[in-house]
């Protein structure tokens, strides 16, 4: 049975600057199984987001280009008629900015029953309103009575993303994209969210996508991980294998740059990444983009034209630089 729920082939987004367009993302493969956690993880910048729009067709300009097949329907080439009625249906998204996910205009509880009558017409309004409520108590709002009736603004961060994460889960989507859905909030209801999608998984056998700084929430949460750099994937693997060997230089520095209980020495401080994620139109496209950021690695270590290599199944390193890498430290 082919469990694959999503499978992006070639996924290229370009945003146009100036003249010309530049791809955010760049050519991006991946698959996303029925009940299976992919976390995407990498620096500010590195395209995560730009991929996340894409998946859910939110762009307005960029250029996409390549497919995304959901459940063998390539959702990059679909009507937008047909892909509206796939969101918040079949698909849901859980968005960073939580304000610009929510209708100013209309109240909290309106807003969840506009997306409830999508998935189920027939339902009426006060199984609705209950359905609501219930919603509500599960993201952890409390007073949710007195919340329904009130607008975006009058809610706090944490509050305003604890609906939007209540309207992403209320038709049980198949697939969900989260996008640093717990960043603005305190870690009890971290927790409390984390586990909904856990249960979203379990429950319905749906795939999410989690996209994430927080590579201790990667670590609680994930099957398996992605690591974007520049637009591009460097590494996938399963989460234990991810955790316990990773080669991508870039990971290794992401995992590195975590302070440990034992980090107290002046050697760790050495592991922090150098640098930042080049801006798209100064972006390298020739070669390995991690190059400019291990400036102590051989440049001879770097393929020309850097290549995916499948180096244990399922544990996928772009570029052959990771075979010579260390640490500045450890020569
Ligand atoms: N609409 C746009 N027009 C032009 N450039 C854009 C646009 N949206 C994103 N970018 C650029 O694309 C690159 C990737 O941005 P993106 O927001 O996807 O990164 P990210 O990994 O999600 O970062 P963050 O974690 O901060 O959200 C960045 O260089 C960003 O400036």
């Amino acid at each position: 049975m082919n469990t694959d729920l999503l499978e992006v082939r070639n996924l290229t987004t370009s945003f146009r600057i100036e003249d010309d367009y530049y791809a955010a993302v760049d050519h991006v493969n991946l698959t996303v199984k029925k009940n299976e956690v992919l976390a995407i993880v990498g620096e500010s910048g590195s395209g995560k987001s730009a991929f996340a729009f894409s998946l859910m067709g939110l762009h307005n300009k960029a250029k996409i280009e390549g497919q995304i097949l959901y459940k063998g329907q390539d959702i990059a080439n679909i009507s937008p008629n047909k892909l509206n009625k796939l969101r918040g249906n079949e698909m849901g998204m859980i968005f960073q900015d939580p304000l610009s996910a929510l209708n100013p205009l209309m109240i909290i509880g309106e807003q969840i029953e506009e997306i409830l009558t999508l998935h189920q017409p027939k339902l009426s309004s006060k199984d609705k309103k209950v359905k609501v409520i219930d919603l509500l108590n599960q993201v952890g709002i409390p007073r949710p009575e007195h919340i329904y009736k009130q607008y975006p603004h009058e809610l706090s961060g944490g509050m305003r993303q604890r609906v939007v994460i209540a309207i992403a889960i209320a038709n049980k989507p198949e697939l969900l994209i989260a996008d640093e859905p717990t960043t603005a909030l305190d870690v009890t209801i971290q927790l409390q969210i984390l586990e909904l999608i856990r249960d979203l998984k379990n429950e319905i056998n749906a795939g999410i996508i989690l996209i994430t700084h927080d590579l201790g929430v990667v670590a609680e949460m994930a099957d398996r991980v992605a690591v974007m750099y520049a637009g591009e994937i460097v590494e996938i693997a399963d989460i234990y294998t991810l955790m316990s060997n990773a080669k991508h230089p870039y990971t290794r520095s992401l995992l590195n740059s975590i302070p440990t209980i034992t980090d107290t020495d002046e050697k760790s401080k050495l592991h922090v990444i150098q640098g930042i994620v080049p801006s798209l139109k100064n972006l390298p496209r020739q070669g390995c983009r991690f190059k400019a950021r291990i400036p102590w690695i051989d440049d001879s270590a770097h393929e020309e034209n850097p290549q995916m290599h499948e180096i244990a199944p399922g544990h996928f390193v772009r570029c052959t630089c990771y075979q010579h890498f260390h640490f500045p430290d450890q020569s």
